[in-house]
């Protein structure tokens, strides 16, 4: 019985062979992020141990609010918050959309959370 499932010819053409289907042309684009002062650099090293140090001990203490706060800054302070906004647009109008930017920029945990936060994940 299976090998006559494989054997039946398919009762209409594939789409791609189909000469009146004509695919929307699709959307691909390349997004590069701007260089700010990152990670690597004594500048980034600098903001992020005054981050934690401004924090720190309301920290240890389990203070939810000074946590999340800190978190906050920290998010803040990476080259993709800069281009929130703009990286969403462009997520939205193409289909393929590639994202260049330095290691450490955020691509991996701050794409999920914009994309989750302007509704477009869910
Ligand atoms: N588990 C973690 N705890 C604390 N900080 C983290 C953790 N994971 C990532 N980070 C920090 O978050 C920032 C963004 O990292 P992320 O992995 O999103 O960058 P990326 O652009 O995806 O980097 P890559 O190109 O190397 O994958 C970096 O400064 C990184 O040090």
């Amino acid at each position: 019985m299976f090998k006559a499932v494989l054997n039946q010819k398919p009762s209409s053409p594939a789409l791609p062979t189909d000469p009146n289907c004509v695919s929307p042309p699709r959307r691909r684009k390349r997004f590069e992020m701007p260089l700010v002062p990152h990670i690597g650099s004594k500048k980034f090293a600098q903001s992020q141990n005054q981050l934690n140090g401004k924090i720190s001990n309301a920290d240890r203490r389990g203070d939810f609010f000074a946590r999340r706060q800190r978190i906050a800054q920290q998010r803040k302070s990476l080259p993709i918050a800069s281009v929130e906004k703009r990286l969403v647009e462009e997520v939205r109008n193409n289909d393929t959309l590639i994202i260049v930017g330095e290691t450490g920029s955020g691509k991996t945990t701050q794409l999920p959370q914009f994309l989750f936060n302007w509704g477009i994940l869910s």
